[in-house]
Parts: structure tokens; sequence; C-alpha cells
């Protein structure tokens, strides 16, 4: 980390010495750190309130034992976190992570950027982020309900509709959830918005399926508008990922008139040049749970290659990591300006190295930053605890164009925090400014002992 700053300096070498080999934390913490360089050089009495100092350190880090019994009658242990970032401006909001990737540092680098990404949505959430190292790949349904149980059966003591309400992330989709807040139900005796992403008939929100992918084409099309005079319409999108957040990223791309032509999986990836028929997609991930090279079975003309990082080596205008963290590297970075990309943007939570974004950025690429590009799914979910409070639900209509007006919300708010903070356009800046000034504010107001 190159600091100008020599008190942003100390923050991160502290932060870096209590946390020693938390990588994919220290990342994240360091590129918002390099984004308040103007703010502290600006407002310098901001050093003394503390904030800085405080809001790089979870309020409660929460691990436990999550102990299951498989189809074969074996005791099975895994790890469980919630880290409870801050509850500035809100209960402590964020998904649920189940993948054997999952570690502490993880968890608090996707709680810590929950926090300034929910800030950016304006509505009242706190930070938070949950999951655990269990595998659901190749688990039955009976497994994964055990599990679910058995995760919430501790779990439940730490969060509540007022608390900390979690929801969905990689691994868990709207039969997780199901499974989490039938066992909350049953051990609390309560019928709450304790969880977001919830099944339709118990009062999940109409779009929140939808919500992440399609919020995340609403600010890349602002995007395109305000800085390029340019729209989706007509272009070659390569997309990462093929779960929740990459199929509506594509379905909602395809309805504004763009061809997505690639997807992937942690096997590999299908390159289809005519456009990628996501019913079969659909059919292949949301139904069957199967790998994506079974695409290529539906559709001949289609290829399928084994590998993740290939995917950044077709040719595209439109970029969308949706996969998962540093999927994007700068070796890839250059293969996209090579085939001519225009604009990247982040549905992935921190899917681009730092040295990935740094290339981009160089080359003058679009590039939209996850705590702006993905944050459709938390404003949906909300807008879920909204309807829950109101008991009530909106129409699809009505929550789709709530959320359309919240993207372009938060992407000017992060343009505009960029110019007046001297680095016009650099939205990575301008989305960590505008998300911070919030939720310090509040602390600020709030005193020292939170
Ligand atoms: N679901 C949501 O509402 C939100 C999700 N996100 C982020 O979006 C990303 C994807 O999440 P979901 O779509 O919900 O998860 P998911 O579990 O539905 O899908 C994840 C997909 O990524 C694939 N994948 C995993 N590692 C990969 C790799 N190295 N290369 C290529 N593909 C890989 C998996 O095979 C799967 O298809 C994550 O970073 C998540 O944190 C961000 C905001 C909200
Ligand atoms: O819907 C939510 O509460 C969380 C979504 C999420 O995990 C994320 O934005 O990364």
């Amino acid at each position: 980390m190159a600091f100008k700053n020599s008190y942003l300096k100390k923050v991160y070498d502290d932060v870096a010495a209590r946390n020693k080999g938390e990588t994919e934390f220290l990342q994240a913490v360091g590129e918002v750190l390099e984004s308040l360089e103007p703010v502290v050089e600006q407002n310098p009495d901001i050093i003394k309130t503390g904030v800085i100092d405080r809001i790089v350190e979870p309020e409660r880090f929460i691990q436990f034992r999550v102990s299951w019994v498989d189809d074969a009658g074996n005791v099975r242990v895994n790890r469980g976190f919630r880290v409870q970032f801050n509850s500035a401006i809100g209960p402590y909001k964020g998904g649920l992570r189940l993948h054997p990737s999952v570690t502490g540092s993880v968890i608090k680098f996707l709680g810590f950027e929950q926090t300034f990404k929910n800030s950016l949505t304006g509505l009242p959430m706190g930070g938070g982020k949950g999951g655990s190292d269990f595998d659901p790949k190749g688990k039955s349904d009976a497994e994964v309900m055990r599990f679910c149980q058995s995760f919430m059966t501790e779990l439940c003591k730490h969060i509540g509709a007022d608390t900390d309400v979690p929801a969905g992330d990689i691994g868990v989709g709207a039969r997780e959830i199901g499974y989490m807040y039938g066992q909350y139900k049953r051990l609390r005796n309560e019928f709450t918005g304790v969880l977001t992403g919830k099944g339709l008939t118990f009062g999940g929100s109409l779009g929140r399926t939808q919500a992440t992918g399609y919020g995340l084409l609403y600010l890349t099309e602002e995007m395109l508008r305000c800085m390029k005079n340019d729209s989706v319409a007509g272009k070659t999108v390569v997309i990462s990922g093929s779960g929740n957040v990459a199929i509506y990223a594509t379905e909602k791309a395809q309805q504004l008139g763009a061809k997505v032509v690639a997807l992937s999986d942690s096997d590999g990836y299908i390159h289809d040049p005519d456009g990628i028929k996501l019913d079969i997609v659909k059919d292949i991930k949301e139904v069957r749970r199967a790998r994506i090279k079974e695409y290529v079975q539906s559709v001949p003309t289609a290829t399928y290659t084994e590998g993740c990082t290939g995917i950044w080596s077709i040719p595209c205008d439109v970029a969308l990591p949706c996969a998962t963290q540093n999927e994007l590297d700068g070796a890839s970075a250059d293969k996209l300006i090579q085939g001519g990309v225009t604009a990247v943007a982040e549905g992935a939570n921190m899917p681009c190295t730092p040295e990935a974004v740094e290339k981009l950025q160089a080359a003058g690429i679009l590039f939209a930053p996850a705590k702006a590009a993905n944050a459709g799914g938390v404003a949906v979910s909300g807008l879920e605890m909204s309807q829950n409070s109101l008991r009530y639900g909106w129409t699809f209509e009505e929550v789709d164009s709530k959320l359309h007006d919240i993207m372009l919300g938060i992407f000017h708010a992060a343009y505009d925090a960029s110019e007046k903070y001297g680095s016009a356009g650099n939205l990575v800046m301008g989305a960590n400014i505008a998300g911070f000034l919030k939720v310090a504010e509040a602390m600020i107001a709030q005193g020292v002992a939170y």
C-alpha cells in the first residue's frame, strides 16, 4: 500500500498488525483508506474523532462450531462465522456464504465492504456478513437442511429483525434461506423479518432474486450514458459466474439489447458467439444444480473451456465479473484491454485485484466498483425489510422501479463524490468516500463508545 498521508498509513499498519495474514481483509481496508486521502486532507479535524481508526475494526466477530450428521450417519464439523461490522446507520445487514474457501478474513472483508455498500443505498442498514466453510457441492437436500438447521441453532442467538438481518450469498439461495428461516422460527417462536431473500409465500419480496443482476445493469447503463453518452444496447458482454448474480445480469443485459456471449463456473467457461440461451443455463444451474459445461450438449455451436481466467480473452465491449473475489487479475485486465473492452462493472464482491483495477483505470476503461455496482441485492433486501415491517407486499414493478432509482442514486453519489474530492470519474474513490461519509457522520454523532 502506498499512502501519502502518514495518519492513514498508521491506521493501515495497525490493522495489518492486528489481522496478520488476513489478505482479503487487508486488501479491502487498504483500498478504502487510500480513497480517504483527500477526505483527510480537506478535513484534518476528522483525525481527532478517531472515526477512521474505529471503522476498520468490527464491532463484533462471532465464530462457532457447526456439527451435523451426513446421510451415511457420520458426524461432520464445520466452522460458522458472523461479523457484525458496523451498526451506526441501521441493524447489521449482509449475506451468508457457504463455500470451502470461507475464512475469518473473507468474512471480514465482506462485512467491511458491506458497511459502505449499504450506506450507498440510502437505506438504514449497517454492515454484516457471515457464513461457513461448508461445501454444498455434492450434498443431498437433506444434508443441506441439517447443516442449515445446525448453523441457525447457534446464529439465532445473535440476530433479530432489529439487530442483524442475514441473507444469501455464494451457496445460499432460496432453499437454504427457507431451511434457516424455519429453524429460526422453531427456536424463537416468532415470525419476523429476520432474514431476507425469503420465499414469496413467507415474507419474501418480489424482485429480490433478480435484484443484484438487474441493479448491476441499471448502474452500468447509467455509467455508460453519463460518462460516454452510450448505452448497453448492441454491446457484446462477457459475464463470469453462472449463479444468482450472473444469471440475472445476463437476463437484464439481454432485455437492454446486449449480446451476452460467455458465462463460467469454478470449473470452466462457455462461449456462445450467437448469444447465451438463458433458459438452458437456468435449467442447468437453478433446477439441476449441475455444471456449466452441460450447456454445449444443448448448444453444439458453443464451446466449453476448462479453467476460469481464459474467459477474459474473449473480445467484448463490457465485462461483468460476477463469480468471486480476485477472479480478474492484472493479466486478465491486459487481455480485456487488448480485446477492446470499454466498461467493467463488478457484480461479485472485490472480483478485480488492485493491479487489475489500476490497469483498467489507467487505460481509460469505465470502472464501476462492487460497493456501488452490486448494491441492488442488498437494496431490495432493505425493501423486503420495509415490506415485512409494513406487513405488506409491493408488486414486482414497484420494487423494480425503486431498485432502478436506488442504482441511479448510487451512481450519482459516487460520481459527485469523485468530482468533489478531485478525481472526477474515479468511481472507486467516489463510492468509498460517499459510503464512508454517511457512516462516519453517524458514528461521530453517536459518540466514541458507539
Ligand atoms: N446474491 C446476491 O444477492 C449478491 C451476491 N454478491 C456477490 O456476487 C458473487 C456471486 O454470488 P452469487 O451469484 O450469489 O453466488 P452463487 O452461489 O449463486 O453463484 C456463484 C457462481 O460463481 C461460480 N464460481 C465460484 N468461483 C468461481 C471462479 N473462481 N470462477 C468462475 N466461477 C466461479 C460458481 O460456480 C457459481 O456459478 C459473490 O462475490 C457474492 O458475494 C454481491 C451482492 C449480492
Ligand atoms: O441482501 C443482503 O442482505 C446481502 C447481499 C450481500 O451479501 C451483498 O451485497 O454482498
